[in-house]
């Protein structure tokens, strides 16, 4: 599949991926889709669901994640390391120190195994166990503290304007604000917020990334996200515990290519009023009930 920038980039590809390619610091991926690997029934519902949502990069959680399932087979056996980017994160965390710990931890996994994206890590760092809201004020520490480190920090938010610009000013080098709280399947709860982030972060650096994590539901929540102007969607639970998780993975899939697609296409604008989509010109018409003479 052929990535997708221009018209003719549709017309000369009959399955376009969507929109280009994402670029975080230095990592480039050919989806915009980032999925997670947690709460899946079995490794190879999780393996088959991450193929089929086209995803090139999967987060996995390094403090809580089970390295090992019943048989003793590691979840690293089933993500295809030349297929995929791993992008090790802090879910669990409830302060800075913990979150930096994890981080640093997910970077010696990732330099043991080779992998060229030892230096990022997807900070999270929660600030309630109930709503699994972040902490904005150790999430802000702690990204200070990773960049200056050297990580290239995806950083985890609420969908608060004011805290996305101050992670930007942090150094992150994406911004990932929540839609709703993480496995809620609320979808995107706050759009005028949403959008405002976007104004904040993008305005004067339009290819700054900013990828909406967590809270989605199902396809249109997604294709919702990148219709605002979202760069990328991270998502996990609405596959792992949908009813067939890999058909929802492919139904994620499709969502993030029509949703993008549609961004770039510019959809029109809502008017009040009906406008006749079929030409009116020289059709004899007898004026309809209630119209203005
Ligand atoms: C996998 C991961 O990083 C989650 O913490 C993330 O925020 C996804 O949330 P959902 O499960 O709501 O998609």
């Amino acid at each position: 599949m052929a990535t997708v920038t221009t018209p003719d980039d549709v017309r000369n590809d009959p399955d376009p991926d969507g929109g280009g390619p994402l670029i975080v610091g230095k990592h480039t991926l050919a989806s915009r889709l980032i999925v997670g690997t947690g709460r899946y029934d079995t490794m190879d519902q999780m393996r088959d669901s991450l193929a089929a949502s086209g995803a090139d990069c999967v987060t996995v959680a390094v403090r809580r994640e089970r390295l090992y399932d019943r048989e003793g087979r590691n979840i690293l056996d089933f993500i295809d390391g030349d297929r995929y980017t791993l992008l090790p994160n802090t879910a669990g965390c409830f302060n800075a120190a913990d979150a930096i710990r994890a981080a640093k931890l997910g970077r010696e996994i990732l330099r043991t195994l080779g992998n060229p994206g030892a230096d990022w890590v997807k900070l999270e760092v929660l600030g309630d166990s109930k709503t699994l809201l972040p902490d904005p004020i150790e999430t802000v520490a702690a990204c200070r503290e990773l960049v200056d480190d050297g990580f290239s920090v995806l950083c985890y938010t609420s969908d608060c304007p004011v805290t996305a610009l101050k992670l930007k000013q942090a150094g992150a080098a994406s911004v990932m604000p929540a839609g709703s709280p993480i496995g809620s399947g609320q979808g995107l709860l706050n759009i005028n917020n949403l959008r405002i982030i976007l104004e904040y972060l993008k305005d004067d650096d339009p290819d700054y990334p900013v990828i909406i994590d967590a809270g989605v539901g199902t396809a249109s929540d997604v294709s919702d996200a990148f219709e605002l102007g979202a760069d990328g969607v991270l998502l996990n639970t609405a596959i792992a515990h949908a009813r067939d998780p890999i058909l929802m993975a492919s139904a994620m899939k499709h969502a993030a290519i029509a949703g993008r697609q549609a961004y770039l296409a510019g959809r029109i604008p809502r008017k009040l009023y009906g406008t006749a989509s079929s030409p009116t010109e020289g059709v004899i018409s007898t004026r309809p009930y209630g119209s203005q003479a």
